[in-house]
């Protein structure tokens, strides 16, 4: 008996290793099952007092509330964050407020190149508690993946009853977003590859005054319909042509500030521009903007396909040599004149949309774009004259009132003043003109006398106004020194 005990022991400990086993996989199941209840009954109260918005970065909202984040003490002290250069949304001021590294230049050039902002950017994936209005706002961003490339998302979930806390918050965030983009200009550029529109970028609104023009050029601007109620004239579409560097881009720049529009950009040398491509970029263009149509010529020197729809442009030598290059650069771009006639008839159809395109070689164009309801105005921009020549230095350089009692030879040379009244440097890029450099500040005789002289020494119609620019730039401390080597120049 005693024998037969001994032979079945093994098995007895082996029974009870195996109930010790099955006891454990008890309790844990048991544990993990009240683990799994406990967190989805805690979900589901969370759920039912939390509400929570999405944001999509592809939408307006999105910018609004990030630009509202920026400005919170709490978003900028955020412990995990990204630091970047990029534009996180259409307005570059998410980038320049709480916790901006380097806020005491705005948009500068240095040595030619845009100086690049480096921000703190709360990280991805973290929640971050703000308090607004006596409710705790947890705040969280991600990316999510889309067709063309990530898109992020903001979500916002608030402990409250109704959502009124989040419609609030919303409109504090479009309000003050509107209130900051009013002294901006924002830029969209055509995404040909996917046949959208990418925000590129906000920039200072220019005043009009600071753009520089032979009298009666700007005057097309001047019609009454400009400012009438809608503030947009009626199914226009402007063609502003001439030299490199002589103001185009600038002056419809200037108008899209004072209009309070944004500019929409298509360039039709860019790769891959087909007609299809274009009629949806045009089908997508909101209805209260600039349209601005870049290079126009370049799509008639590559590989537009002039079909029989087209009335076709007189067969100049210019032309012929135009379409002789034609064939040899192909870079998948198939966009032909009666596609581009189309899309432009779409467009100036459109009220309320202003559409402008420029060109540096009016020869290449076809005439059937002229016709009217197309481009009817036409703006020819030259090389620099004289008067633009004074007119540039003027806005170039800071100058203080004179009181008539001062003789000028006396006038104290001080240091700039931070006053807003000084209307110079307008032309100048960015808001900081005057800030860290040590302009001598003359009279505004002074001035107009400097720059009667500098106007003497440049010859006319030969450079561009850009050219004038980068000179006075390189000598932007020396105003006098800058008019006594111009002619060395
Ligand atoms: N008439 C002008 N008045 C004031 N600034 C000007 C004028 N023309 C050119 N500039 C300056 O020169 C630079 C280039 O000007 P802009 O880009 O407007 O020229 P553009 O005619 O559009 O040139 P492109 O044909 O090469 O596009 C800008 O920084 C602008 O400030």
């Amino acid at each position: 008996m005693e024998t037969f005990k001994n032979l079945l022991s093994p098995l007895g400990q082996t029974s009870s290793a195996v109930q010790d086993t099955l006891k454990l996989v008890v309790l844990g199941g048991t544990v993990e099952t009240a683990r799994r209840i406990s967190a989805s009954a805690w979900n589901g109260f969370i759920e039912s007092f939390f509400l929570t918005a999405h944001f999509s970065q592809e939408d307006y909202p999105y910018d609004w509330l990030m630009h509202w984040l920026s400005k919170q003490p709490a978003w900028g002290r955020s412990r995990e964050f990204d630091i970047t250069t990029r534009s996180v949304g259409r307005n570059t001021i998410t980038q320049t407020t709480a916790g901006d590294l380097e806020d005491e230049e705005d948009e500068s050039l240095v040595h030619g190149r845009r100086k690049r902002k480096v921000a703190f950017m709360p990280s991805m994936d973290t929640m971050h508690t703000i308090y607004y209005h006596g409710h705790w706002l947890r705040i969280t961003r991600s990316k999510r993946c889309q067709d063309y490339g990530y898109c992020s998302e903001l979500k916002i979930s608030v402990v409250a009853r109704s959502n009124d806390i989040l419609k609030k918050l919303v409109l504090e965030a479009k309000r003050e977003y509107e209130k900051d983009a009013e002294h901006r200009v924002h830029i969209f550029m055509a995404d040909t590859s996917y046949g959208c529109w990418r925000w590129n970028g906000a920039r200072q609104k220019r005043p009009m005054s600071s753009i520089v023009l032979e009298p009666g050029v700007k005057e097309f601007l001047q019609s009454e319909e400009w400012y009438a109620e809608r503030g947009i004239p009626f199914r226009r579409g402007y063609l502003l042509y001439g030299v490199p560097g002589s103001g185009k881009t600038s002056l419809i720049h200037s108008l899209a500030g004072e209009l309070g529009l944004d500019i929409y950009v298509v360039s039709l040398s860019s790769k891959g521009m087909s007609d299809n491509t274009l009629a949806n970029l045009m089908g997508n263009v909101p209805s209260r903007c600039i349209l601005l149509l870049e290079d126009l010529d370049a799509a008639f020197t590559r590989s537009v396909s002039r079909d029989s729809g087209s009335t076709g442009a007189p067969p100049t030598p210019a032309a012929t040599a135009t379409a002789s290059e034609t064939k040899e650069v192909n870079d998948g771009s198939t966009l032909s004149l009666s596609g581009l006639l189309n899309s432009l008839d779409g467009v100036a159809a459109a009220e309320g949309r202003l559409l402008f395109a420029t060109t540096n070689h009016i020869e290449r164009l076809d005439p059937a774009l002229s016709r009217p309801g197309r481009m009817d105005v036409w703006v020819n921009f030259k090389h620099a004259t004289k008067f633009q020549a004074e007119g540039i230095f003027k806005c170039f350089f800071p100058f203080k009132k004179s009181t008539p009692a001062t003789p000028l030879s006396q006038a104290p040379s001080l240091p700039p003043p931070a006053v807003p009244e000084d209307v110079s440097q307008t032309n100048l890029p960015g808001s900081k003109r005057q800030a860290a450099h040590a302009v001598p500040l003359l009279t505004e005789e002074e001035i107009s006398e400097l720059a009667k002289r500098f106007a003497d020494a440049i010859p006319e119609d030969e450079l561009s106004v850009a050219a004038l620019q980068g000179y006075l730039l390189k000598n932007k401390t020396r105003p006098t020194e800058c008019v006594d080597e111009v002619a060395k120049w």
